[in-house]
């Protein structure tokens, strides 16, 4: 059990710069806050540099003239920038925390809205686990890029500029020895920027294998625990797991040479510069108070320098992080809904010609989005009538479209041709909102949510209260809910996996049948039942059946018997319509499916 589904790969090589840039929209609201923390950090920079400045002026002054007041004031002003660059380091880190961390949450629920709003067809192809690790791990990446790098970039930059003008103004022959390793360094960054980038997408990629594997694992654990394959699962965790270590530790090790030479070749201009400056010093062309002064705003600079490995390494995880949360939020979402209608009958399906009434498919065809070129659709040429207040059910082999069918009603899918209406309304014309009033469905497999079981069964009507609540229940004979703990206000747990199939699935029914819809799709609803409470389910269905209109899938007869009128699914179109017993008697797939290959005409 991995990962079979696999999210979009990235195509080309992108820019690092361009991917961050992304953000902007999302950073525009804090920018005065970054500004300001940029600024502390700046300013606590420069206060760094400063000091071997002081430095300079007491080794020159009260040193050379051992003047011990003198020297108390020089330390004095050190200890005193020391605590304001300190000062200013902290403030940065404080003002920054709380905006960025409402970045990172408004990002998050951006993304959220995004998936509930695209297509059922792009979940069909995202793994999970791919969507799960760009909501959490990659939004923390892209907090911790605009909390610390981003900054950072920003001051150790500054300071670098003004560390050098400083040490070119104060002895610029050995201000150019510390300036010679500048090309080199610019090239093993663009070197190392171009590689680290591909090691960061791939280690990003396989964190999200590893969550579906994890969260299929522990959906899945009945099945693993039930066919003892927890050694399989585990080996296969491991395998995932390997992958992405062997990612990260590339990281890593991308990572630890560049820092490596990013140290050595300034710590070798320095000591360059420290023998010239010493001889300079000795023939006289230099103060002491000088050299130390410049040595010391040289030794200042080491840090911006160095970090610039890992806050490029930051910048690379964070921009593979956008490039992942984008790709989500681009992905297209389902076609808006169509213009509302001005006048009266807006949001109506009642002013349909009788012969338009009810449920009408006409010539419907769909094809999977990911399906291969070569495969016939799954429908095609469907055409089908369901007349107000009637119940028809669905027949056909097991992989015929049934589902598939039963999804394009409530717009979970498009049909790719052909039209569906309502009451003669094209259901595409419909608001969504409108759409999913009207039509409410029980799927085969019943989910639920971690929430009580009322809430559950609420779901399926907006404003629904406590007497539609207990209506549903009865008719999904559910009351077994009256006997949990705390009643219907009891929680279910996760997808409701305290509760046994048959429970789960009347909850499922009640929450279709909740709002007394206009339409109600049932897709084999009554599967999970024993024949004692199908039957007792099936007397009270037929209740609310009687005033819907109702489109049932089915694979028994006893489910066959609550609808008016059949129609077999075969080779993706309506074979046939009739009753159960003319179809009986004169279809010999349905009889076949209904009571099994000896019960032929
Ligand atoms: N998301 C999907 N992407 C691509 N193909 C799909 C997808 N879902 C279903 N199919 C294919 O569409 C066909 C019809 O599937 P569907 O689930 O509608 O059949 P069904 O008649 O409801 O089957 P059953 O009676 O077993 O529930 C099958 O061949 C199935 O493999």
């Amino acid at each position: 059990m991995t990962a079979n589904r696999e999210a979009p790969q990235p195509g080309g090589r992108r820019s690092t710069v361009r991917s961050l840039a992304r953000l902007w929209p999302y950073a525009r609201p804090v920018r005065g806050t970054l500004l300001v923390a940029a600024l502390c950090a700046v300013l606590a920079s420069c206060f760094g540099l400063v000091t071997p400045l002081a430095l300079k002026w007491i080794v020159d002054g009260p040193v050379a003239d051992r003047d011990p007041p003198g020297v108390w004031l020089g330390g004095l002003v050190v200890a005193l920038l020391g605590v304001a660059e300190a000062g200013l380091a902290g403030a940065r880190r404080i003002l920054v925390a709380g905006p960025l961390a409402g970045v990172e949450a408004r990002m998050r629920s951006a993304f959220y809205h995004r998936l509930q709003r695209l297509p059922v067809s792009f979940h069909d192809r995202w793994p999970s686990g791919q969507l799960l690790s760009r909501a959490t791990t990659d939004l923390m990446l892209v907090r911790i890029f605009l909390s610390f790098p981003l900054t950072f970039l920003l001051a150790n930059g500054v300071t670098i500029l003004v560390g050098f003008a400083v040490l070119l103004l104060q002895k610029w022959t050995l201000g150019l020895v510390l300036l010679a390793p500048v090309v080199p360094l610019i090239v093993l960054c663009s070197l190392f920027e171009e590689r680290y980038s591909r090691a960061a997408r791939t280690s990003q990629d396989r964190v999200g294998d590893l969550t579906t594997i994890a969260e299929e694992s522990v959906l899945g654990i009945r099945v693993i625990k039930g066919f003892g394959r927890h050694r399989a699962q585990e080996s296969a965790f491991a395998r995932q797991s390997a992958l992405l270590r062997e990612s990260e530790l590339r990281k890593a090790s991308l990572l630890g040479r560049l820092w490596g030479l990013v140290t050595a070749l300034p710590e070798l201009a320095i000591g360059a510069a420290l023998v010239l400056g010493v001889v300079q010093v000795a023939d006289g062309d230099l103060t002491a108070g000088t050299l130390v002064a410049f040595l010391s705003t040289a030794l200042a600079l080491r840090w911006p320098v160095e970090s610039i490995g890992f806050l490029l390494a930051i910048c690379n995880d964070a921009a593979a992080a956008t490039d992942r949360f984008f790709e989500v939020m681009d992905a297209p979402q389902a076609p808006p809904d169509a213009a509302p209608e001005a006048g009266p009958a807006a949001g109506r399906t009642g002013s349909a010609t009788v012969r338009d009434r009810g449920l009408r498919l006409a010539g419907v065809e769909f094809r999977y989005p990911d399906a291969p070129a070569a495969a016939p659709p799954v429908l095609r040429g469907v055409d089908l009538h369901i007349r107000p207040g009637e119940t028809m059910a669905l027949v056909g082999t097991t992989g015929s479209g049934k589902t598939t069918l039963t999804a394009l009603i409530p717009r979970l899918h498009d049909a790719t041709a052909g039209r569906i209406t309502l009451d003669g309304r094209e259901i595409t014309a419909l608001p969504r909102a409108r759409l999913r009033e009207l039509v409410s469905v029980a799927f085969e497999e019943p989910t639920l949510f971690s929430a009580s079981a009322g809430e559950n069964v609420l779901m399926g009507a907006a404003g629904a209260g406590e007497a539609e609540l207990r209506r549903a229940l009865a008719v999904a004979q559910a009351g077994f809910v009256h006997a949990l703990p705390d009643g219907h206000r009891t929680q279910v747990g996760e997808l409701g996996l305290s509760l046994s199939g048959g429970q789960r699935q009347r909850l499922a029914l009640a929450r279709a049948v909740v709002g007394s819809p206009r339409y109600l799709i049932l897709d084999d609803p009554l599967s999970a039942l024993d024949v004692h409470t199908e039957a007792l389910v099936e007397s009270a269905l037929r209740e609310v059946l009687a005033t819907t209109t109702a489109l049932v899938v089915a694979h028994r007869p006893s489910t066959v018997l609550l609808a008016d009128r059949v129609a077999l699914l075969s080779g993706g179109r309506i074979a046939a319509v009739g009753t159960h017993h003319e179809l009986l008697r004169g279809n010999r797939e349905y009889a076949s499916l209904m009571s099994g290959p000896e019960h032929r005409p």
